[in-house]
């Protein structure tokens, strides 16, 4: 029983918000979420800190016993940037190595609500997908208006600036 529980991933990057936003169903997700992946036995890999939606779900990874490495660059380590960190941190050159970083030690991609930071990774790895650089699925909950909102599937496939295999790489 505990055995089907278990993913075939072993860690997950989420990308999602450094602000916590104002919709409580966000923030109840990102918990969810991170609930979840401890059920499944998965470790968490992300942008590091404990500052909005991204906080809410490292805390509820490491609370739950599943290891949490966030990947942060220098910059960004002052704690009054990126709040107090949990579990492992890895300090990295920059944002492109983050990024780098993130994506090599993920099984699979998570995007939560968040705003231009949360979009641009997401869009890097399924731009990264599509061009068979990985093959590591990509998933945005239908639940997030802003992301789905955004990845405008439909309309690049109408226009055939994308191919029908391409845009079901977002599941
Ligand atoms: C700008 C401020 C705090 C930013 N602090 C961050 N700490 C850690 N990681 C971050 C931070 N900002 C962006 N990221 C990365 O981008 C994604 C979130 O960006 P968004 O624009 O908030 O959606 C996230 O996945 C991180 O990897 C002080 O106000």
């Amino acid at each position: 029983m505990e055995e089907e529980r278990r993913s075939k991933f072993k860690r997950i990057c989420v990308f999602c918000g450094s602000s916590s936003g104002k919709k409580p169903s966000y923030q109840e997700s990102a918990t969810e979420l991170g609930k979840t992946l401890v059920e499944k036995g998965i470790d968490l890999v992300y942008g590091g800190g404990s500052v909005g939606l991204m906080g809410l779900v490292s805390q509820a990874v490491h609370d739950g016993g599943r290891h949490v490495l966030g990947v942060i660059p220098r910059t960004l380590m002052p704690r009054e940037i990126t709040g107090e960190t949990i579990g492992e941190v890895r300090a990295v050159s920059g944002m492109h190595q983050r990024k780098a970083e993130m994506a090599r030690l993920a099984d699979a991609f998570i995007a939560l609500p968040g705003g231009y930071g949360t979009l641009e990774e997401l869009l890097e790895v399924i731009t990264w997908a599509q061009l068979g650089i990985h093959r590591k699925p990509e998933h945005v909950p239908e639940t997030d208006e802003i992301t789905s909102n955004l990845i405008w599937e439909d309309e690049v496939q109408r226009y055939n600036y994308t191919t029908t295999e391409s845009a079901v790489l977002l599941k």
